[in-house]
């Protein structure tokens, strides 16, 4: 953990970033872009959000979600945006229209029994919300936060017959999900697939304690992560000021909306991004930690 990040002043965003630098840019969802509510079903990404990234793409940089979320789901909340995303913590991958699950084999019927013994076990309370996705279950508790410690009883319980799965811990929910996924090979998966040339800085925004994975894989390339290929020095940014990997925070949600808003900023600064890129040099690849 690092526990000094560097607190990023929003509305200087722009201070941060290098015209001589091609940037990816990889969002969480739930607690960065859309506001917690006590139903999942009733979050939203604000259409001026929306509006504001749409506006960033239009400049050639390149955005992508990485999500707990479902991609069925991940899809309607960013609508009508199209960009690629990594849902289910990575384990459901979508880029220009072909889906896949990084060759996870799932075992739906044994996540039906799962789903079962968590709704099951759930009966006697009233304040649990059960999210049913694809490829997992979600056992939340915001609704009653007491409840926490019989949510992770009850999670625990039910995965000691299922040796595949393992829980992801979030905010107010324990999650069941198939062993073997992070949000940290997502983003390295997408970002090689994403980047016109080899020294792109990946940014990374999320405020969640499964994305500290995310912020370790950009920050620290392929030592973080087996198998993945070597990206540039990349900038974790957490949203919040809990302990993280993370080399910047900023405070909340109303902060990420401003320091997009000063992205945006600095693409129509520098209105010819994408073009520059092209005659970039390895020795010019310096992280935006450097740059201040
Ligand atoms: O990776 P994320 O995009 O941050 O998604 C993580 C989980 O987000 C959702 O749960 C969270 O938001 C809910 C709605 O505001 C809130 O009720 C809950 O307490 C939060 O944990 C989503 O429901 C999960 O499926 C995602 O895994």
């Amino acid at each position: 953990m690092n526990l000094s990040p560097i607190y990023i002043q929003p509305n200087n965003f722009a201070d941060y970033l290098s015209n001589q630098q091609e940037y990816c840019l990889f969002l969480d969802i739930d607690g960065t872009l859309a506001n917690f509510t006590l139903n999942p079903k009733d979050s939203v990404i604000p259409s001026s959000t929306l509006v504001l990234l749409q506006k960033i793409q239009s400049h050639g940089v390149k955005i992508a979600a990485i999500t707990g979320r479902s991609l069925i789901e991940a899809k309607q909340m960013l609508s009508p945006m199209t960009l690629p995303i990594a849902a289910t913590h990575g384990l459901e991958i979508a880029f220009d229209d072909e889906t896949d699950n990084d060759g996870i084999t799932i075992d739906t019927t044994e996540l039906s029994t799962i789903r079962q013994a968590i709704i099951d076990s759930c009966t006697p309370y009233n304040d649990f919300i059960i999210e049913t996705k694809p490829y997992s279950v979600a056992l939340h508790y915001r609704q009653n936060p007491t409840l926490a410690d019989v949510a992770d009883s009850i999670v625990s319980t039910v995965l000691d017959s299922h040796a595949d799965w393992t829980v992801k811990v979030g905010k107010y929910v324990f999650e069941i999900v198939p062993k073997g996924i992070n949000k940290g090979a997502a983003i390295l998966s997408l970002l090689e697939k994403m980047q016109t040339n080899e020294t792109s800085c990946a940014i990374f925004i999320g405020d969640d304690v499964t994305d500290e994975a995310g912020f370790v894989a950009i920050q620290e390339g392929n030592g973080a992560i087996e198998n993945a290929f070597s990206p540039a020095t990349g900038m974790g940014i957490k949203v919040g000021t809990e302990p993280t990997c993370a080399h910047y925070y900023v405070n909340d949600i109303s902060e990420v909306t401003v320091l997009l808003q000063s992205f945006l900023t600095f693409c129509q600064t520098h209105a010819t991004l994408a073009p520059d890129l092209a005659a970039v040099s390895p020795t010019t690849n310096k992280t935006a930690r450097h740059l201040i």
